[in-house]
């Protein structure tokens, strides 16, 4: 018996970063949303833990057990102390979102990992003790358990679910090599130096506007403290955040920790054409299309129902 699990990733629409904390982590108020580009993570009974990646990113995934679905795995065994051949899985990573790009693909497969394990072995945790696992994971892996639109605080792993009053079209340019998240944080360190970097907070204007569905309004107020800090690192990206504007996106950031840029359109067909013409720039390696809010980590294995982790 196997199960599957579908995962999305997330752009963060608004990222609010404060000052370096004592652990070295950042308070955040991280708004994300998560976008329909997925990874299927599949789980078998297996001899011993093994971990395989399919698709265009696959020989940049580590298969070892620093893999986060790997992680995820044996978190979850030894706190219902599984040991040995009831805890042997064998992980396969169908992969669609970027590595390194900016859009949590390694976190997805954490939670992936975790919600498949959880069904297989029937350890039927508490959906409290699944967000607990994953928040030891990392920062982002709670919200690709919860999926949605959500506000992350403290380093963006304690959340509160989000009303949208709609679905929002996204472009997304990947480029043609990763950055590091601790690199990136590490720079807006270094930008940072000497200033008074305020307390990160949510934008009203931001929320109303997700509340509302209202495209041209989220677009007045979309943020990302992170993306100086990104070009600086990546000056190739203002090419690319150009090149949508130009195209006629309403706004043009940085995902997350990047280096994937984020284009927003006011519908499909916008979306097509800023798509098209990123394509055409010669300024990323690949563009695609893809639309949110869409449900966290689901269930999806054939002949089951579809069983979203979602609050
Ligand atoms: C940039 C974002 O993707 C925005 O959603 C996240 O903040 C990063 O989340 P993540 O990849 O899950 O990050 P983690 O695995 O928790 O942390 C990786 C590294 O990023 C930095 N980090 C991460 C989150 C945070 N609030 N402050 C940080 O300074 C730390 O150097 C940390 O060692
Ligand atoms: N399942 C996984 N898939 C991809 N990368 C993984 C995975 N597990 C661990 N990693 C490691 O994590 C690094 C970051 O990859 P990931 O794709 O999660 O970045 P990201 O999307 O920028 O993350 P985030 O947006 O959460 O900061 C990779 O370079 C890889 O070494």
């Amino acid at each position: 018996m196997s199960v599957t699990v579908r995962v999305p990733a997330k752009v963060n629409v608004q990222l609010a970063v404060g000052a370096a904390r004592p652990d070295g982590f950042h308070d955040l108020a991280n708004v994300f949303l998560a976008v329909g580009l997925h990874d299927e993570v599949t789980v078998t009974p297996a001899d011993e833990l093994r971990v395989t990646c399919a698709g265009p990113d696959a020989d940049q995934v580590p298969l070892d057990r620093t893999n986060l679905a790997a992680r995820a795995a044996l978190a979850l065994a030894q706190r219902h102390g599984l040991a040995g051949p009831e805890a042997a899985v064998h992980i396969h990573i169908a992969k669609d979102i970027p590595v390194a790009g900016g859009m949590a693909g390694g976190s997805a497969d954490g939670a992936g990992a975790l919600l498949a394990c959880d069904t297989l072995w029937g350890t039927r945790a508490s959906r409290e003790e699944l967000l607990d696992i994953c928040a030891g994971l990392g920062s982002d892996v709670p919200f690709s358990l919860v999926g949605g639109a959500a506000l992350g605080t403290g380093r963006g792993e304690r959340l509160r679910t989000l009303d949208v009053g709609g679905t929002f079209h996204w472009v997304f340019a990947m480029a043609g090599r990763g950055l590091s998240t601790p690199a990136v944080f590490r720079e807006f360190d270094r930008l940072a130096q000497g200033l008074d970097v305020p307390e990160p907070v949510a934008s009203r204007e931001l929320l109303d506007a997700l509340a509302k569905g209202d495209p041209d309004a989220l677009a007045a107020a979309v943020s990302n403290d992170l993306q100086p800090a990104a070009l600086s690192l990546f000056p190739e990206l203002a090419d690319t955040l150009a090149a949508g504007r130009a195209a006629g996106a309403l706004a043009a950031l940085v995902s997350g920790s990047g280096p994937t840029t984020a284009f927003l359109a006011r519908e499909a067909e916008s979306a097509a054409e800023v798509a098209e013409a990123l394509r055409a720039s010669g300024t990323c390696r690949t563009v695609r299309t893809a639309s949110g809010p869409v449900p966290g980590a689901t269930v999806v294995t054939p002949g089951a129902a579809a069983v979203p982790a979602g609050p």
